[in-house]
C-alpha cells in the first residue's frame, strides 16, 4: 500500500507531559502499490484541459480530548487560519471567475486559484505592487503568441534522509487526481544515501530514486528530460513525451555549498530549458540546517544565484529567467516559540501564529534576494522533524523544533522596467520580458504525512503555467508511411526548418512506447548529412521483432535533445526472421510468420497516445515532441567490435557509443546502423568523473542526463 494522501484523516496524538512527542498519525503509512506498476495506466498526449481546482489538504483528527478538530483544508478552513477580511476557502467547484492577482515588484502577474488566496492567506504580508498599466498581463494575440493552453507542473521536494526508496509514489505525484495528470513532474531530492560505495553505485548505475521515478511516470507517457545530481542533492524534470520537441536549451548546474564551498552536501541543484519558448528554471536546494544559520541560509542561496550561470545566450542566471521555481530543504526554522509551543499550535490547528515566526517569511520581508518569490499558504503542518517511520515530532535527544522546512516557491521575472538593456541577451534578443502573458496559478500546496522513510515529509505544488506557445513547429518533422509489417517498411523520411542546423552525429531512434529516456530507443540511425534526400532506413538486424507501439525520433547532437516525433506507430514484424535471430535478441519467439499481419488497433499495447495513437501514418502531426539531454560521446570504434542493436529487451547491451558516420573512422563503421548509444549511468570513462561523483561535483554537463559530455557546444536553436 502506498501512504495515503492528506485528503484521508491524520491524527495528531498529544502524549502526556514534556517533551510532548507530537503524533501526526495517518492511517495508512506505509508501503505501496509500486510492485504492481506493470498495470499503469497510460497516458494521454493530448493536453490537459484547464484542471478543475482542488486543494487537497490533511484532514486532523485530533484524538486529544482537549484538542481542536481541524476540519478538512480548504473547504472548510477555520477562520482563525484567515487573515482579517478573508471569507474562507472556496469549494473547488465553485471558482470564481476572477483570479486573485499578485504580482511582484511592477512586474508579471502571478495568479492565485482562488482556491488558494495568498494574497490574504498567506502568512506573508505582501505587498500589492503597482502595476505598470494592468495588474494582469494578459496573453497576446499576435501571430507568434499563437495559442495559449494551461500547461501543468507538479513538484516535489523531499529530503529523504538517505532512506531507500518507498514502494510507490503514486500519492505523491497525484497520479490517480480526477484533475488529470501535469505535463511536467519535477522531483527535488535532499540527502540521498552519498556514502561512498552509494555514490560508486550510482555512478555506475542509475540510482534507486530516479528508478522508481522513471518505473513511475515513464508508463504513463513521461520521460526524464534533465537529471542533475550533487552528492545527496537530486533534481529530476521529467515531461509527458508529446512536449519533448518543444523543451530546448536544456542545461543543469550545480553548486556546492558545503565546508565553505568545497562540499556538495548543501549547496543547490538547477535545470533550465525553454518551454515553448519561454525560459524556465527549476532549482532544487539544500540550505545549511539549525535555528541560528538563518543567515548562511540567505547567504548560501546568494552565492547559488550568482554562481548558477547558464551558457546559453551568452550567460542567463537563475533570476533572469522567465519563471523560476526554488524549493528544496530550506532549512527555514520557526523562531521564538519553544517547541512546546510549537508542537500545541499543531495540534490546536493554529499554524497561522507559526507563520509569522517562520524564517522564511520574515526574511523575504527583509531580504532583497528574496523579494518577488511567491509561496502558497503553509496549510499544512511542519514537516520536520519526525522520528522515523512515524508521525511523532523528534522525541530523540536532538529535540528538534517543527518547522517548515520544505518549501516551494515560485518567481516571475518582472516585466515592466525598461530591462537591463546593456546585457548583452537582451541585445540580442534572447531575454523576452514577460508581455507575452506567462501566468502561473496554483492550485495546491500540501504535505504528504503518509510517509515515514525520512525525519522529513515530503511536499508537493501544483502550478498551471498559461502561456502563448512562441515556438509550436518541431525543427524536424518525421515521417512514416506505414505501420512496419515487413523489413523493407522499415524507414523514415524527415524535414528540416531552414534554421536548424543538422549535425553529422545527428541520428533518429526508434523507441518503444513508454520510453524513459531519449537514450531509451531499441535502434536507430544515423541521420547522415549526405542523405540529401532525408530517408533512413533501418537495417533489418536492429528492428525489433514481434508487435508494439513505437514512437520515431530524431535527436539533434548539438542541441543534444529530440527535436521530432512521429506519434505512436504500429511495428509488428516477422519473429523469426534468421537475421533477427542472429542479432542476439534475447528474447525468441515462437510466433509463426503467417500470424503477422497486422492487428487491429484495439488489441495493442498500451500507448501513452491514446485515442490518437493509431492514426495513420501519413496524417501525423508536423507538432509533436522530442527529448532534451542526451549525452553522447562519439568514440571512434572498429568494425568488428560494432555490435548489433540489440532487441527492444535487451537492455544490458545498450552500452556503447555512439559512432559518428562522419567521423575519421566512418569509412570502418556501418553506414546506417552504427554501435548503440549508451546507457544512462554507464557513460563514465574516466576515474576524474567517479571523483567528482563522490565530492560532488555534478557529473552531469549540461544538458547531459547522464554525465557524458555532449560533442558540441549547445546550440542555439531559434525557428
Ligand atoms: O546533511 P548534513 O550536511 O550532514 O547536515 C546535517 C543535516 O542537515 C541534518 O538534517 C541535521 O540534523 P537535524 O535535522 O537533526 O538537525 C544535521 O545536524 P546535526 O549535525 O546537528 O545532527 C546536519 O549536520
Amino acid at each position: 500500500m502506498e501512504p495515503a494522501g492528506p485528503t484521508r484523516p491524520v491524527t495528531l496524538i498529544p502524549t502526556s507531559g514534556r517533551p510532548t512527542p507530537l503524533k501526526v498519525q495517518n492511517p495508512a503509512p506505509g508501503r505501496d502499490e509500486h510492485r504492481a506498476k506493470a498495470s499503469s495506466t497510460p497516458a494521454t498526449t493530448g493536453r490537459v484541459g484547464r484542471p478543475k481546482l482542488s486543494m487537497p489538504g490533511a484532514h486532523y483528527t485530533p484524538t486529544s480530548p482537549v484538542s481542536v478538530t481541524m476540519p478538512p483544508v480548504p473547504v472548510d478552513m477555520p477562520s482563525s487560519l484567515l487573515a482579517p477580511g478573508h471569507k474562507g476557502l472556496e469549494n473547488s467547484t465553485s471558482r470564481s471567475p476572477a483570479p486573485i492577482k499578485v504580482g511582484p515588484a511592477c512586474g508579471p502577474v502571478s495568479t492565485l486559484s482562488p482556491t488558494i488566496p495568498s494574497a490574504t492567506l498567506s502568512p506573508q504580508p505582501r505587498e500589492i505592487q503597482p502595476s505598470c498599466g494592468s495588474a494582469e498581463v494578459r496573453p497576446q494575440n499576435s501571430a507568434s503568441d499563437k495559442k495559449v493552453e494551461d500547461f501543468r507542473v507538479h513538484i516535489v521536494t523531499w529530503n529523504v534522509g538517505s532512506a531507500v526508496p518507498p514502494d510507490g509514489i503514486t500519492s505523491l505525484l497525484e497520479l490517480n487526481s480526477a484533475d488529470g495528470n501535469a505535463d511536467m513532474y519535477i522531483i527535488g531530492l535532499q540527502e540521498m544515501n552519498s556514502m561512498i560505495n552509494k555514490r560508486l553505485k550510482d555512478v555506475l548505475f542509475t540510482d534507486q530514486w530516479t528508478e522508481l521515478y522513471m518505473d513511475t511516470l515513464s508508463p504513463r507517457g513521461y520521460v526524464l528530460v534533465s537529471k542533475g545530481r550533487m552528492q545527496g542533492v537530486l533534481l529530476l524534470v521529467f515531461s509527458r513525451y508529446s512536449h519533448l520537441p518543444f523543451l530546448r536549451e536544456i542545461h543543469t548546474e550545480s553548486t556546492r555549498t558545503g565546508l565553505g564551498g568545497y562540499w556538495g552536501n548543501k549547496g543547490g541543484v538547477s535545470a533550465r530549458m525553454t518551454v515553448f519558448g519561454h525560459s524556465v528554471c527549476f532549482l532544487n536546494c539544500h540550505l545549511p540546517a539549525h535555528m541560528q544559520n538563518l543567515g548562511q541560509r540567505v547567504e548560501d542561496f546568494e552565492s547559488i544565484l550568482q554562481q548558477q550561470q547558464f551558457q546559453c545566450g551568452g550567460g542567463m542566471g537563475v533570476l533572469d529567467h522567465d519563471l523560476v521555481f526554488w524549493f528544496g530543504d530550506l532549512n527555514f526554522r520557526i523562531e521564538d516559540y519553544d517547541t512546546h509551543v510549537v508542537k500545541s499550535a499543531i495540534e490546536s490547528n493554529r499554524l497561522s501564529m507559526l507563520w509569522e515566526k517562520d524564517q522564511l517569511n520574515m526574511a523575504k520581508q527583509s531580504e532583497p534576494t528574496l523579494r518577488g518569490f511567491e509561496e502558497g499558504p503553509l496549510i499544512f503542518p511542519p514537516t520536520y522533524k519526525f522520528d522515523v517511520g512515524t508521525h511523532t515530532y523528534d522525541t530523540s535527544a536532538k529535540k528538534r523544533k517543527p518547522a517548515w522546512t520544505d518549501r516551494i516557491l515560485w518567481r516571475l521575472r518582472a516585466t515592466c522596467s525598461p530591462g537591463p538593456t546593456h546585457l548583452p541577451t537582451v541585445r540580442r534578443g534572447l531575454t523576452s520580458w514577460l508581455s507575452h502573458g506567462l501566468r502561473v496559478t496554483q492550485h495546491t500546496y500540501r504535505s504528504h504525512m503518509g510517509y515515514t522513510i525520512s525525519d522529513h515529509k515530503p511536499v508537493s505544488a501544483t502550478f498551471t503555467l498559461q502561456f502563448p506557445f512562441k515556438v509550436d513547429i518541431p525543427l524536424v518533422t518525421l515521417s512514416v508511411d506505414k505501420e512496419w509489417s515487413k523489413v523493407s517498411d522499415a524507414s523514415v523520411s524527415f524535414q528540416v526548418v531552414s534554421s536548424f542546423a543538422r549535425n553529422s552525429w545527428d541520428w533518429i531512434g526508434l523507441y518503444k512506447v513508454g520510453f524513459r529516456h531519449a537514450k531509451d530507443y531499441v535502434a536507430y540511425v544515423w541521420a547522415r548529412l549526405e542523405e540529401s534526400d532525408h530517408l533512413v532506413i533501418f537495417a533489418e538486424e536492429d528492428l525489433p521483432k514481434g508487435c508494439g507501439e513505437y514512437i520515431l525520433g530524431y535527436f539533434s547532437n548539438s542541441m543534444n535533445t529530440i527535436v521530432g516525433l512521429t506519434e505512436p506507430f504500429q511495428v509488428q514484424l516477422p519473429s523469426c526472421s534468421p537475421l533477427v535471430s542472429r542479432s542476439g535478441s534475447s528474447s525468441s519467439s515462437s510466433e509463426d510468420d503467417s500470424t503477422l499481419g497486422l492487428l487491429p488497433s484495439q488489441s495493442r499495447s498500451p500507448s501513452p497516445a491514446s485515442s490518437k495513437q493509431h492514426r495513420p501514418s501519413r496524417s501525423r502531426s508536423p507538432a509533436l515532441p522530442t527529448l532534451q539531454g542526451l549525452s553522447l560521446r562519439p568514440r571512434p570504434r572498429s568494425r568488428e567490435a560494432i555490435p548489433r542493436s540489440p532487441s527492444p529487451c535487451a537492455s544490458a547491451s545498450r552500452k556503447e557509443r555512439l559512432i559518428s558516420p562522419d567521423s575519421p573512422m566512418s569509412g570502418q563503421t556501418r553506414s546506417r546502423t552504427p554501435g548503440t548509444p549508451g546507457t544512462p549511468g554507464i557513460e563514465v570513462s574516466t576515474p576524474e568523473a567517479l571523483i567528482a561523483a563522490i565530492i560532488g561535483d555534478h557529473i552531469p554537463l549540461q544538458g547531459s542526463l547522464y554525465g557524458a559530455k555532449p560533442v558540441g557546444e549547445p546550440r542555439d536553436a531559434t525557428l
